[in-house]
């Protein structure tokens, strides 16, 4: 589907975005491995949580759907079932490496599917510690889906250290450790986002600059009966979008703020922006608020690479808020981009050639030379079929001098389905 966005002149009103994927997709495989009826609330229509939702119910889990929430009767760890089917993963990166854990833990024998896009990414990370903790595990080319697990040897709980902040690597051997008689230790050098830590309530201790999270049999599974708050990432859109356009004031509804999710706050705080937080408060183990975004004008910034893995979703949207900068910003130790559902720093970069942006892209990221009275003609945009590619065309798309085209548009419903609607809610020409 090709979508056709015309240039904004104004950016006004208040949005309730969808709710988070990542927690979403959590609450489903928690629920399943929790024994006992969870009830969540506000669960993620999107596609990922969606393709989570099935293959739970795949594993056992029974769902209801009634007002709004998920009525979800878990199996607990040793009720699960083996799956009739392939596990559809569809989109989903966070679902195929969280239920890999759990597989293994668990010691069921699953296929493992997923889309074209998700068939193309790497599964090296999740196997060798699988296959460490007694799994074999069969790969085409020994990494990329369709992944065949199967426990042959007894669990063996193990001390791992991350070798990349990834917080789906972390949570598969979390989950696969939760089986364990002898706990499971995983080192964190860099925090990446945490919600399987705190959603599970998981033993957590610093030593040494270093988390160390622990997870065994003797750890209870809390029922996961929760309201999920917006997602932060889906938020992101709308705070660049608000911040760069001439007449711009949004409101941004319940949103989640999790601080190993949102650094694209203090970055774009320090980029200058304006934007405030209200009605603080928290749903269950995660903290959420309101937003407000007014336009303001933009310098540039270098992002430490430290925070990469706490904006990791947003740096496509980050670098068309740099775009309209004051300056030269740098986004740099940013090479697991081109590991997501497409490589991120390759869209990015034909994204900012379209337009004819002055740019330098590096195999860790991008250099970009902005400017806030920065505009264009008009351009065809590819997404790559990447929602998040999709949706920062869109933001860039108001900006342009006449309407602009973005391929494979349909993407954005991966994480929000109603990008498009909100899209037309907002933006006055
Ligand atoms: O755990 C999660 O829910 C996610 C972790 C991140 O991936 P990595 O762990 O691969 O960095 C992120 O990009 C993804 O959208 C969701
Ligand atoms: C990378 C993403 O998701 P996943 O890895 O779960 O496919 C994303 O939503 O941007």
């Amino acid at each position: 589907m090709i979508k056709t966005v015309q240039p904004a002149n104004s950016l006004i009103g208040e949005l309730h975005l969808p709710p988070d994927k990542s927690i979403s997709q959590r609450a489903a495989i928690f629920s399943l491995l929790h024994d006992g009826v969870s009830v969540v609330k506000n669960y993620s229509p999107a596609q990922d949580p969606q393709s989570t939702l099935s293959c739970v119910q795949q594993l056992g889990a029974e769902v209801e759907k009634a007002d709004g929430q998920l009525k979800i009767k878990g199996t607990g760890r040793d009720g699960l079932k083996k799956p009739v089917k392939d596990l559809d993963c569809g989109n989903s990166g966070t679902a195929m490496r969280l239920l890999s854990g759990v597989l293994t833990g668990a010691g069921i024998s699953a296929k493992l599917i997923g889309d074209p896009s998700l068939s193309a990414r790497t599964m090296k990370r999740i196997i060798d510690p699988m296959e460490a903790m007694g799994a074999h595990i069969l790969a085409r080319n020994s990494q990329y889906a369709p992944l065949f697990i199967n426990r042959i040897d007894a669990l063996k709980p193990m001390k791992y250290e991350l070798p990349i902040p990834s917080a789906q690597l972390k949570s598969c051997v979390l989950l696969a450790g939760l089986f364990g008689d002898e706990p499971t230790q995983v080192i964190e050098i860099l925090p990446s986002r945490d919600h399987t830590e705190r959603l599970l309530n998981l033993d957590q201790k610093m030593v040494q600059h270093r988390k160390i999270i622990s997870a065994s049999r003797e750890d209870v599974i809390p029922e996961q009966s929760y309201t999920i708050p917006g997602d932060f990432s889906a938020a992101a859109f709308w705070l660049v979008a608000a911040a760069i356009q001439e007449k711009a004031e949004l409101v941004l509804k319940n949103i989640g703020l999790n601080p190993t999710r949102n650094a694209l706050l203090d970055i774009l705080k320090d980029m200058g922006a304006d934007i405030a937080i209200e009605n603080e408060h928290n749903e269950g183990a995660e903290p959420a608020g309101d937003i407000v975004v007014r336009q303001s004008s933009l310098k540039a910034l270098d992002i430490d690479p430290k925070m990469i893995p706490n904006c990791i979703d947003e740096l496509p949207i980050i670098a068309v808020a740099m775009l309209f900068a004051e300056g030269s910003s740098v986004i740099a130790g940013a090479e697991e981009l081109r590991h997501k559902e497409t490589d991120r720093i390759m869209a990015m970069a034909k994204m900012l050639k379209a337009v004819g942006a002055d740019f330098e892209e590096k195999e860790d990221g991008l250099i970009i030379h902005g400017n806030p009275d920065f505009t264009f003609e008009q351009a065809t945009f590819e997404s790559f079929h990447d929602h998040r590619i999709a949706m920062s065309a869109a933001v860039l798309s108001l900006k342009s001098r006449k309407e602009c085209k973005i391929r494979d548009a349909e993407s954005a419903a991966v994480s929000y389905p109603g990008f498009w609607e909100d899209l037309g809610l907002v933006a006055k020409g």
